[in-house]
C-alpha cells in the first residue's frame, strides 16, 4: 500500500497537545516531515506598516515558543525545519523536491493569507491532499447552530445562541513517536537562522510555559475578581495574559476553559469566573466574524460599507507610534507597547479611539501597527476590534468615543501609570 507522508506546517498552532489538527496528521500519515515559515513581509504590510515589519519582543515570544516545539518534536526523534521567506513558494519548492509528500496540514484558522495559502498549495497541487482543521477554537463549527454566513451581526446575539452549548475537554495526550521522521530534501531553500536577540520579556513564549501559567493563574483566587480588576493599565495579574500563548497556539481556548471548569467546581463561580468565558466568547465571535467577512475585515469601510471621516496624517501617525501625541494616558500606552510589546485592553480602546476620533487617522495603520509590535497579535481580534472602535464594525452603537480625561480619572487617578511611562 501507498505510504502517506505528510507536511505538518505549523502556523498559529505551536504546541503538540490538545492540536486536533497534529492529531489529524498522526492518524493519517506513516511519516511526517515538521516545517514552520517565517514569512516574509506582504504587500499590504509594506503599504499600511511601512517602517515597522515586526517588534522585537513579539519576534522574541515565538522565537521561544518555536525553540520549545523543536525540542518536543526533537525528543520524539523528529526536527523542525525552519524556513524564511514566501509560504507558498517554499511549500511549492518543498512538494517539488519530494515527491514522496501525499499531505499537507495547515492550521489556518480564520487568516486570510493563509486560507489564500491553503487554496493556492490545492491549485498548483491537485495531486496532493491539503487538510486544514481549527485547532484553536472553542466551538467545533459544525456544532453551531447557525451557518457561517448566519453568524449574528452583534457579539450579544452570538453569545446568546452559544452561551450554553457545552465545549469540549482538550484532546488526550498526543505522541509523535508513531510515526516516522521523514528525511527530506531542502536543497536550495533559505533556511532561518537564529539571531538569538536579547529582548526582555515579561512572560516566556512556549507551550509549557503557557500550561504552567494557566495552572499557575487558577492557583490563586484572582479569577474570583478578574471583572473589576481587569481594566488596570500595567498590573498583568489583574488580567489573566492568556493572550500571550493563545496567540501563538501555544495553549487553546479549551484547556483554559477546562481549568476554569476546574476552579469554578473547588472555588464556586461567580460574575468574574463567568466573566472570564464572556472575554474568551468574544474572541470566537471575531475568529467567526473574519472568516464570514473575509477581505472585508481589512477594507476602509469596513463591514458597515460606511466611509469613516478620517485619513492620513504621516506626522500625527508618527506621534501616535512614539507616545508623542500630547494625550498623557495614550502616550503613556504607546510606550509601553514599544517597550514590552503588551499593553491591556482598556489601554488599546483608549490609544485606538484617540487615533480615529481625535487625530482624524485612518484606522488600518493604527490596526497594522498592532500587528507588528503586540506580542499577542491575533488577526481576527486585532482588525475586529479596531473596526468596532473605528464605527465599522460589529458595534451596534456604530461609534465610540472615549473621553481620554475621564478614563484617567477613573483608571490611573493618581496618574501613576502616566509617570511610569512619561520617560519612557
Ligand atoms: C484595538 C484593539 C486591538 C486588539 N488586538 C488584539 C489582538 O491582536 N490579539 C488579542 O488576543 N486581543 C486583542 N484585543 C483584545 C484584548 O485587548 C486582549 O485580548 C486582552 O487585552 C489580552 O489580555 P488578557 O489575556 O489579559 O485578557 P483578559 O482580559 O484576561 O481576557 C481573557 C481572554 O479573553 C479574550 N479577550 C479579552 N478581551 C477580548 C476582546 N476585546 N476581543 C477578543 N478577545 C478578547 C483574549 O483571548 C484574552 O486572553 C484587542 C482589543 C482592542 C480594543
Amino acid at each position: 500500500m501507498l505510504k502517506r507522508i505528510g507536511l505538518y506546517c505549523f502556523t498559529q498552532d505551536l504546541r503538540i497537545e490538545d492540536n486536533l489538527q497534529l492529531q489529524r496528521a498522526l492518524s493519517e500519515c506513516d511519516s511526517l516531515l515538521f516545517v514552520y515559515i517565517h514569512a516574509s513581509q506582504t504587500q499590504f504590510h509594506q503599504h499600511f506598516s511601512p517602517h515597522q515589519w515586526e517588534g522585537q519582543h513579539k519576534r522574541a515570544f515565538r522565537q521561544q515558543s518555536l525553540q520549545h516545539l523543536k525540542a518536543s518534536v526533537g525528543e520524539c526523534g523528529h526536527v523542525l525545519h525552519q524556513f524564511v521567506g514566501q509560504r507558498s513558494s517554499i511549500i511549492t519548492q518543498l512538494l517539488s523536491l519530494n515527491e514522496a509528500i501525499t499531505d499537507v496540514y495547515l492550521c489556518t484558522g480564520a487568516d486570510w493569507d493563509l486560507l489564500r495559502l491553503k487554496e493556492y498549495v490545492e491549485s498548483r497541487h491537485s495531486n496532493i491532499s491539503v487538510n486544514s482543521v481549527c485547532s484553536n477554537a472553542l466551538f467545533n463549527q459544525s456544532d453551531l447552530p447557525f451557518e457561517i454566513e448566519q453568524l449574528p451581526s452583534s457579539f450579544s446575539s452570538f453569545r446568546k445562541k452559544v452561551e450554553k452549548m457545552p465545549i469540549l475537554q482538550p484532546l488526550k495526550q498526543q505522541t509523535l513517536n508513531d510515526v516516522e521522521p521523514y528525511v527530506c530534501n531542502v536543497q536550495g531553500i533559505e533556511p532561518f537562522s537564529d539571531s538569538n536577540e536579547n529582548v526582555s520579556l515579561m512572560y516566556s513564549g512556549g507551550e509549557s510555559s503557557g500550561a504552567d501559567h494557566i495552572k499557575a493563574y487558577f492557583e490563586t483566587n484572582r479569577a474570583s475578581s478578574y471583572k473589576e480588576t481587569r481594566n488596570h493599565f500595567d498590573e498583568w495579574q489583574h488580567s489573566t495574559v492568556f493572550s500571550l500563548w493563545l496567540a501563538w497556539g501555544c495553549i487553546t481556548p479549551r484547556q483554559i476553559v477546562s481549568a476554569l471548569k476546574q476552579y469554578e467546581h473547588e472555588n464556586g463561580q461567580n460574575d468574574s469566573t463567568y466573566w472570564i468565558l464572556f472575554e474568551l466568547l468574544w474572541r470566537e465571535y471575531f475568529r467567526l466574524y473574519a472568516e464570514k467577512h473575509g477581505t472585508k475585515l481589512f477594507t476602509f469601510d469596513g463591514i458597515q460599507q460606511k466611509r469613516p471621516l478620517t485619513t492620513f496624517y504621516a506626522e500625527q501617525y508618527r506621534a501616535w507610534c512614539a507616545g508623542r501625541t500630547g494625550y498623557d494616558v495614550v502616550d503613556a500606552c504607546m510606550r509601553q507597547l514599544n517597550q514590552t510589546g503588551m499593553m491591556s485592553n482598556r489601554g488599546r480602546q483608549l490609544v485606538a479611539s484617540c487615533f480615529v476620533h481625535e487625530l482624524g487617522l485612518d484606522w488600518r495603520y493604527g490596526a497594522a501597527y498592532f500587528e507588528a509590535m503586540l506580542i499577542d497579535y491575533d488577526v481576527s481580534s486585532n482588525w475586529g476590534n479596531w473596526q468596532y472602535l473605528a464605527g465599522v464594525g460589529a458595534d451596534p452603537r456604530g461609534h465610540r468615543k472615549f473621553d481620554l480625561e475621564k478614563q484617567t480619572q477613573w483608571y490611573d487617578p493618581n496618574r501613576e501609570f502616566i509617570k511610569r511611562w512619561a520617560e519612557a
